[in-house]
């Protein structure tokens, strides 16, 4: 896991974050602070705007105000640091539905520079042998999520923001991804997710944050 050079100020911190989209504020005034080794459960009704607060932590949407830094400067003074720390999975499998299961990971794979990983070995692990080769789009839901979850075990980015990555697993899954998390967290590393479940592994207790909906219109 590539690790950053060790500061006091914390992993990541949001300084009087708002957002306001489609003509409603989703959250105001919103301070946190996130340490390395942290695990963080984003939770609050549809349309809360968890989805939106995730993708304003990975810099893809710009807040309506407020900062977002990574040990103590702004994301974009710091981003090509950023960016070799932090894997995002979005709501969405994020996975190619041309590509097998196999080849899916592979692309990963190169991308993350993880070519020791046994693809074989992961695949199994996830359940997927003898789906290796099936088109991505072919697969059940949950099958695909567990192909685009693949990029859990082939990355070494210390930060995760993981978008509902539980969704569309089966029992078997839930665990194995949970298991996934206590790995994480152990070596260090650091998990911000969203889920409307709570985790059942009684070795991840999560830091809480909850959004309320707010339904007036602007
Ligand atoms: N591209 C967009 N343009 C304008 N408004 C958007 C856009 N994407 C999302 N929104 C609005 O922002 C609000 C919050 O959406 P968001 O996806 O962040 O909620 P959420 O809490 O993740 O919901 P869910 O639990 O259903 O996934 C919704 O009312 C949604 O309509």
């Amino acid at each position: 896991m590539t690790q950053v050079a060790s500061t006091n100020s914390p992993l990541l911190h949001a300084e009087q974050l708002s957002s306001i989209r489609g003509g409603r504020v989703l959250f105001e005034n919103l301070n946190f602070s996130v340490s390395a080794g942290q695990l963080w459960q984003v939770s609050g009704p549809n349309g809360a705007g968890k989805s939106s607060l995730l993708r304003i932590l990975t810099g893809l949407l710009a807040p309506s105000n407020g900062l977002v830094s990574f040990y103590g400067k702004p994301l974009s003074h710091n981003w090509s640091e950023y960016c070799e720390q932090l894997l995002f999975i979005g709501h969405k499998a994020a996975v190619k539905g041309e590509l097998s299961a196999r080849e899916n990971f592979h692309w990963q794979q190169q991308l993350s520079s993880t070519e020791d990983i046994d693809a074989w070995e992961l695949l199994e692990k996830l359940g997927l042998l003898g789906l290796e080769d099936e088109l991505t789009a072919r697969l059940s839901a949950g099958q695909q999520r567990r192909v685009a979850l693949t990029r859990l075990w082939a990355t070494q980015a210390s930060l995760w923001i993981l978008d509902e990555p539980f969704t569309a697993l089966d029992v078997q899954g839930i665990a194995l991804l949970q298991q996934r998390f206590v790995e994480h967290i152990q070596n260090g590393g650091t998990i911000i997710f969203t889920s409307h479940q709570s985790l059942t592994l009684s070795d991840l207790t999560p830091e809480k944050l909850s959004l309320e909906y707010q339904g007036e219109i602007l």
